[in-house]
């Protein structure tokens, strides 16, 4: 078999891969050459440097698995190499340790001005007064992503004596509380932090997290640090705030396009930058290597791997039965996820009617799935989603009933914080899937594309505005449910949408007398 590495990658990783195999090391190959080149290989192995394109993948006949030597799936095709049956795994835990420590590393260079000093004084200058710094101690840290680096970086940022704020959508206060950390939302920490660094994937919901509205709020002698992905912060927001001196600095390692050559603050005096070296140690690049050869290796010859991005642990002859239960379970876990605004500390998932005798572990690891995803992004797959949920003590319940009023089966997901929950229930007819319900109310609903769901009051004079507000923006209705309600009672409105709805419009929603509520959902 032969193995395709395409960036550099320790010595211990190649090593591995050539006692088993056939390894070619050609780095630097730009998308039409690996494209001719990837027919003939079985395994490519990557880091950040190598664009896995849909092009790519469709040209890789022969490819089984991509090994990703790091963290970040953002610079693979995910669903192209899903679709073609191609494993792709990445090494979640190796670098994980230098990140964080590169992250506190630029924090304190930025606090003292070390590399503009060092500069300075390899020019042959003198001046101390140029280069006065900040302590950190006592200072706040604000962390947005409280995930394996985030967590990593408070406690070290609470060894320098730092407060720590936290955000992140998928941590329990209880989890927040047991890390010494206050969780509190984007915009108080924009207001509080005196330092804030992002530690999340980047995501439709983290992308721009810290954006022009954050730095009006930021201190005057705030600074922010990416060591995640670039995007997280806006970078024409970023140059904005330190051009009109809105904030103190910033400490660059991601950038939307990398090398950064045209990045808007990178010549900016308060700014430092580094060429993406969050994992870029010894240590780190032996454990990613290891790590992806081992999983390559075992791949190769048959076995499994541990930690999977796109496959589920399904045997074939489970999966031909509840194929469709899994995908309608892992949408709807995503669809009540985003409906829901808060954290959650419990998913309970009830099975009704033929599914409930079913061996239905398998779809609950996909209803876990669909609901972490939203948070979590490519870091959570078929394997490791009962886990992710455990380490965030999120306790996932099933429950069974063999009667089911409508239909021969149906699932129902429902996710619970304290007395807040919310939930959807779905069923398959044909081999089309169905949302029925949703926190109890009967719908009727094709679980793809966009979707508004409002509650609203059930009396006259609320759909008709919310559809001239869709109607004014260009924005075309292609379906309508609305639940069953008393007049004056609260119920349930969805609205299949053709486009992308804005935070604006939903808003101008929310402001429609007599709309209590409105979320995008989108599936
Ligand atoms: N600079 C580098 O060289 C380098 C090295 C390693 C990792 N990384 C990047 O660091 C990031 C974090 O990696 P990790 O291993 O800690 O991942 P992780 O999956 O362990 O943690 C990510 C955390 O982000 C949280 N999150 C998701 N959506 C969020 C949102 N909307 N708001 C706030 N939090 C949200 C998740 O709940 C999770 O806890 C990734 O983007 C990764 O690619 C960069
Ligand atoms: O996601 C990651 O693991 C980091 O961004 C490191 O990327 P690299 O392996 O290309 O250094």
């Amino acid at each position: 078999m032969k193995v395709l590495i395409s960036d550099s990658l320790s010595e211990e990783g190649v090593s591995k891969l050539q006692e088993h195999f056939d390894v070619d090391v050609s780095t630097g190959l730009s998308e039409d050459e690996l494209v001719e080149k990837i027919v003939d290989f079985d395994a490519l192995v990557i880091r950040s440097g190598t664009q896995v394109t849909k092009r790519v993948i469709e040209a890789a006949d022969n490819l089984k698995i991509v090994g990703r030597a790091g963290v970040g799936v953002d610079n693979i095709n995910i669903d192209a190499a899903t679709e073609k049956g191609i494993i792709v795994v990445n090494a979640p835990e190796g670098n994980m340790l230098s990140a964080a420590e590169h992250t506190i590393a630029m924090m304190m260079s930025m606090a003292r001005n070390i590399p503009q000093a060092n500069a300075s004084l390899k020019a042959k200058k003198w001046e101390r007064k140029n280069f006065m710094g900040v302590e950190v101690n006592g200072k706040t840290l604000g962390v947005i992503g409280l995930g394996r680096i985030g967590a990593e970086v408070a406690k070290r940022a609470q060894g320098m004596e730092m407060d720590i704020l936290g955000y992140d959508p998928f941590v329990t206060e209880e989890r927040a509380k047991s890390m010494g950390v206050e969780l509190t939302t984007v915009d108080d920490i924009a207001k509080r932090a005196d330092f804030i660094t992002v530690h999340t994937p980047l995501t439709k919901e983290t992308r721009n997290i810290l954006d022009a509205a954050q730095f009006d709020m930021m201190k005057g002698n705030a600074r922010v640090i990416n060591c995640a992905r670039g995007g997280i912060i806006n970078e024409e927001a970023l140059a904005d705030a330190l051009k009109a001196g809105k904030i103190a600095g910033a400490a660059i390692d991601v950038f939307t396009s990398e090398p950064p050559f045209d990045c808007p603050f990178i010549d900016i005096d308060n700014v430092i930058v580094t060429p993406h070296l969050g994992a870029s140690t010894e240590e780190a690049q032996v454990n990613v290597a290891v790590s992806v050869a081992e999983e390559v290796i075992s791949v190769l010859n048959g076995g499994s791997a541990r930690n999977t991005i796109n496959i589920p642990s399904v045997k074939p002859d489970v999966m031909a039965v509840l194929a469709p239960y899994i995908g309608l379970a892992e949408t709807l876990g995503s669809a009540v996820a985003q409906l829901l605004d808060t954290n959650y500390d419990k998913i309970e998932i009830s099975y009704k009617g033929e599914i409930s005798e079913k061996d239905t572990r398998a779809v609950t690891v996909a209803a876990v799935k669909g609901v972490l995803e939203v948070a979590l992004d490519s870091a959570v797959n078929y394997v490791n989603a009962p886990a992710l949920a455990k380490s965030r003590d999120i306790e996932v319940v099933e429950s069974k009933s063999e009667t089911s009023d409508e239909y021969a089966s149906a699932i129902s997901i429902k996710l619970y914080q304290d007395s807040v929950s919310r939930s959807v229930t779905g069923a398959v007819v044909g081999n089309e899937a169905k949302i029925i319900t949703i926190d109890g109310q009967h719908v009727d609903i094709v679980p793809k594309g966009f979707m508004i769901v409002s509650n609203h009051i059930n009396r006259p004079n609320v759909i008709g505005p919310c559809c001239l507000a869709l109607g004014a923006n260009n924005i075309n209705i292609s379906g309508m449910q609305v639940g069953r309600a008393e007049v004056g009672g609260q119920t349930i409105m969805a609205l299949n949408v053709d486009a992308e709805v804005s935070e604006e419009i939903l808003d101008e929603i929310r402001g429609i007398d007599g709309i209590i509520d409105a979320t995008l959902v989108t599936l």
